[in-house]
């Protein structure tokens, strides 16, 4: 088993040894002997208030701030175990996580924004590996690509993070794409990993929740650009969000090259003219003023953006951009996003997109508008225990972007389902409302004619329904796929 020092861990013990410890914890049920369990302060306790349990299961150390040494007074001045205090003990541990577990792929690069950040990691990761690197993409879906493991967070806690970048190191992985949530630079999750560029696609509206204001989200996730994205790395800016000139500014103000992509504003990496047709669409962009055409087979213009940033990440990451654009035609769709799910017979096509915010549900009924010469209609819900003040907003978006909505139960959580859907319908008060998502779907699929079309917003991948504590499983493209049959009798 790898014992590390605190020294080498950069942690200095206020009392105690220069002890070894054999692992890292942040959850106090997973110490065992010989230990260094992290008490981090929580949303809802703070971590010191476990000391006692971890010292109980033979912690060798302890790292925490004064607070949690202050609540664990007592316990830990009758323990032998080492005790590090420090000011910001969540930061201590990433970085004592990224020495522990030493290796991480030598090329990582982040993206964060409210929309896009799971498309354009596995973007980038697409690219790469066209190019022949053995790369991965980490975030929502897991870890995917030339390493696969499942997901818990779309940015894993540090310990379980640098765990698996070391494993995948040793196997050979060599880029990885990492997806940067606004929780996980809120609780510095990422602080150990070392950048060389880093991407912002977008914000708007969405976990409120957990920050407040838009103005702490929209810190939260600027510090990706200037406390983690080291001075000689590059920032890829989408310049055509309000919030982008910022980001760029920021970066500026600290040396840090960035490199803008838009089709609105100026832009080093520029979208320029586009065709689009049943399948996908013909992009012009302009590369250092250079004009350039490619052929993507994927559905909205948010995703020749996020392919756009995506080769700005690779090129930033140090490959030949000349390289970089010969591989975009190799592009496939990310599960769940403007996934083609099923169609009826008659040819009317049913997508599942992972929408689930206010702007994301406008971009995707936008996207799929130009491909209806019929109707469309959108099936969706909003979440429980998540941000309260988009329901109305994601109701809004539905009314004015699709011509039939069906609202629907999407992962109610602890809460109450039917006080979910009233909100939405707070913002449509004209959809019609249906409890049960897989009868939502199927009333939605019934009603297509020749011409229409069906998005099934909000689950994108995700393969459960979650009503209280309990996962159902549930899977939209599935059910897309189910109610077709059922409708037109071929299973
Ligand atoms: C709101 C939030 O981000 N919560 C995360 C946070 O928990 P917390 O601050 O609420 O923890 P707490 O319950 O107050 O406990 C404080 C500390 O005591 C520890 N503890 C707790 C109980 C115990 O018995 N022993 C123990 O040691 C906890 O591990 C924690 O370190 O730290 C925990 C440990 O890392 C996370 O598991 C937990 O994620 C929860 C489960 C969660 O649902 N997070 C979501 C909202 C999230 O992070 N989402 C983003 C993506 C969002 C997006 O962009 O769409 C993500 O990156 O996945
Ligand atoms: N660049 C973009 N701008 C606006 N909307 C987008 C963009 N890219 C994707 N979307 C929309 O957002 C949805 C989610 O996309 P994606 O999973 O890539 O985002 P994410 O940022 O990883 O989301 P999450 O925070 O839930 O992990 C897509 O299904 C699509 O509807
Ligand atoms: N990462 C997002 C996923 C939302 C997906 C949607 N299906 C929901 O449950 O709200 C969140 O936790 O807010
Ligand atoms: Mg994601």
């Amino acid at each position: 088993m790898v014992e590390r020092r605190l020294s080498d861990l950069g942690l200095t013990p206020m009392t105690g040894g220069d002890v070894g410890v054999s692992g890292l914890a942040l959850d106090s049920r997973k110490v065992v002997a010989g230990t260094l369990f992290a008490a981090l302060p929580g949303s809802q306790v703070h971590g010191g208030e476990f000391i006692q349990y971890a010292l109980r299961m033979g912690a060798g150390a302890i790292l925490t701030d004064r607070k949690g040494a202050e609540i664990a007074a007592t316990e830990l001045a009758a323990s032998d175990a080492s005790l590090v205090v420090v000011e910001d003990a969540a930061e201590a541990l990433a970085h004592a996580a990224a020495l522990f577990f030493g290796a991480q792929p030598e090329t990582m690069v982040a993206v964060t924004g409210t929309n896009g950040k799971t498309s354009v990691a596995s973007f980038t990761r697409q690219i790469w590996e066209a190019m022949g690197r053995s790369a991965v993409n980490i975030g929502t879906t897991g870890v995917e690509g030339a390493f696969a493991a499942p997901g818990l967070h779309t940015t894993p806690e540090p310990v379980t993070l640098h765990g698996v970048l070391a494993e995948m190191a040793a196997s050979g992985v060599t880029h990885a794409a990492m997806e940067a949530s606004s929780h996980g630079l809120d609780q510095k999750r990422m602080d150990g990993v070392r950048l060389a560029a880093a991407a912002f696609t977008n914000l708007t509206q969405d976990h409120l929740d957990y920050h407040g204001t838009m103005e702490a989200y929209f810190e939260a996730k600027l510090r990706l650009f200037t406390g983690l994205l080291p001075e000689d790395g590059v920032a890829v800016v989408n310049m055509d969000d309000a919030h982008g000139p910022r980001v760029a500014e920021a970066c500026a103000a600290r040396g840090i090259e960035v490199l803008g992509v838009a089709q609105y504003a100026n832009a080093a990496l520029k979208i320029t003219g586009r065709r689009i047709d049943e399948t996908g669409q013909d992009v012009l962009f302009r590369w250092q003023g250079e004009g350039r055409q490619v052929r993507l087979d994927l559905i909205g213009a948010f995703q020749a953006m996020n392919v756009l940033t995506a080769a700005g990440l690779v090129i930033a990451g140090g490959e030949n951009p000349e390289d970089v654009f010969a591989v975009l035609p190799k592009m496939t769709g990310v599960r769940g996003r403007m996934e083609l799910a099923a169609r009826r017979s008659h040819g009317a096509p049913i997508y599942v997109d992972y929408s689930h915010t206010p702007d994301s549900l406008e971009v995707a009924l936008k996207a799929l508008r130009p491909h209806v010469l019929g109707r469309l209609v959108v099936v969706f819900g909003a979440g429980g225990d998540r941000d309260t003040g988009k329901r109305p907003l994601m109701g809004a978006a539905a009314a004015a972007y699709a011509d039939v909505a069906f609202v629907t139960d999407d992962n109610p959580r602890s809460e109450d389902p039917a006080s979910i859907r009233a909100a939405v319908l707070a913002g449509c008060p004209e959809a019609t409302e249906v409890a049960d998502r897989a009868e939502a779907i199927l009333r939605g699929v019934d009603m297509l004619e020749p011409g229409d079309a069906l998005l099934i917003a909000g689950k994108g991948h995700e393969t459960g329904q979650q009503v209280g504590d309990v996962i159902y499983p549930f899977d939209d493209v599935e059910q897309a796929s189910v109610a077709v049959a059922a409708l037109e009798g071929a299973i």
